[in-house]
Formats: C-alpha cells, sequence, structure tokens
C-alpha cells in the first residue's frame, strides 16, 4: 500500500479522475477534511447517496491511522444517517481515535453542515497489517 498506488484512492487519490480527491488536516486530536458534493453523488434528487456519506465516514477516520505511518484498513465501519445530507453545501468531515488495543484502533467520525447540523455519524474498528 505504498503512496504512489494511493495516489488513486477513490477517496483521497490526486491522480483519481473520479475520486472525490480529499484533502486533510489535524485539528488537536481531530482529523478534518471538507467536502462539497455534486449532483454526480446523489441518490435521491439533492441527497448524497449513503453510500458515498459512508466512504466519507470511513475515509476519514481509516485514514486517520494511515497518516500515523501505519498500513490500516477498516474492519467494521457503522454509519448513522441522522439526516439526509444536502449536495452543494460544504460538509465537514471529523474523525478522531476513542481507544486502541494490540493492532486494533476504534475511531468515531461525523459530518457536519456549515450551520453545524450533524448529518451522520460514524464507528470503525481500523486494524493495523502486518507487524507494525
Ligand atoms: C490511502 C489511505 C486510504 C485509507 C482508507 C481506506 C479504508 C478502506 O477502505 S480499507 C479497505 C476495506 N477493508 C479491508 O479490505 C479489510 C479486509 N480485512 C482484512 O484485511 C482482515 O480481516 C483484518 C486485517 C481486518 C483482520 O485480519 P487479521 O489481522 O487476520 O485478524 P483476524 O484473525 O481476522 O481477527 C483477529 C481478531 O481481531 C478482532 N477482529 C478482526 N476483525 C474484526 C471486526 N471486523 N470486528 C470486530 N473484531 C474484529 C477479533 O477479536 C478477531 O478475533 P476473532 O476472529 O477470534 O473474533
Amino acid at each position: 500500500m505504498d503512496d504512489i498506488n494511493n495516489m488513486w484512492c477513490f477517496a483521497c487519490g490526486p491522480q483519481n479522475p473520479i475520486g472525490l480527491k480529499l484533502k486533510f488536516r489535524e485539528e488537536g486530536d481531530t482529523y478534518i477534511s471538507t467536502f462539497i458534493a455534486g449532483p454526480e453523488h446523489q441518490g435521491y434528487d439533492g441527497i448524497m447517496h449513503g453510500g458515498l456519506v459512508s466512504t466519507l465516514l470511513d475515509e476519514i477516520m481509516a485514514r486517520y491511522v494511515y497518516a500515523k505511518g501505519l498500513t490500516a484498513v477498516t474492519a467494521k465501519l457503522e454509519v448513522r444517517y441522522r439526516q439526509p445530507t444536502p449536495i452543494g453545501q460544504e460538509l465537514r468531515i471529523s474523525g478522531w481515535i476513542t481507544s486502541q488495543r494490540g493492532k486494533m484502533y476504534e475511531l468515531a467520525g461525523k459530518i457536519a453542515l456549515p450551520d453545524g447540523t450533524v448529518t451522520a455519524e460514524g464507528k470503525a474498528m481500523v486494524a493495523i497489517k502486518g507487524d507494525e
């Protein structure tokens, strides 16, 4: 899982022409990204497709562990869709580590609208591959 191949990650790869091209920053112990969904990302009219909402949450959580220099894969993902996630508004995606035991990290994440409304929440178990 080297960085050259990861340039094609659907969520974060800058070379993937149909990818989401997410960028990230750390604020304290929280990993942050933003995204504005377009019509190509919708399911029902005006509403982001739920599978892509879960992709945002999956990415923010798993990639936070990856960003620490570890080869991280999502072992389990749970999403609570609280409200429809609209297209055309800036989404703030955040993730943070809630616990770690051995090779397994547990994280939580959420997606919020500019007014602070949380549209989706996630929980993930992220496993470290190999001997890292
Ligand atoms: C560029 C950066 C991009 C980063 C973002 C990418 C995010 C992703 O989408 S990653 C892709 C999706 N995920 C995957 O493909 C992962 C596929 N699965 C795997 O590789 C493996 O199953 C893996 C690594 C998670 C676990 O395998 P392995 O280390 O052999 O552990 P395994 O023997 O199955 O389990 C050991 C113990 O860990 C725990 N465990 C493992 N998986 C889980 C799980 N899903 N839920 C709960 N517990 C688990 C259990 O305690 C388990 O013991 P038991 O089987 O007795 O219950």
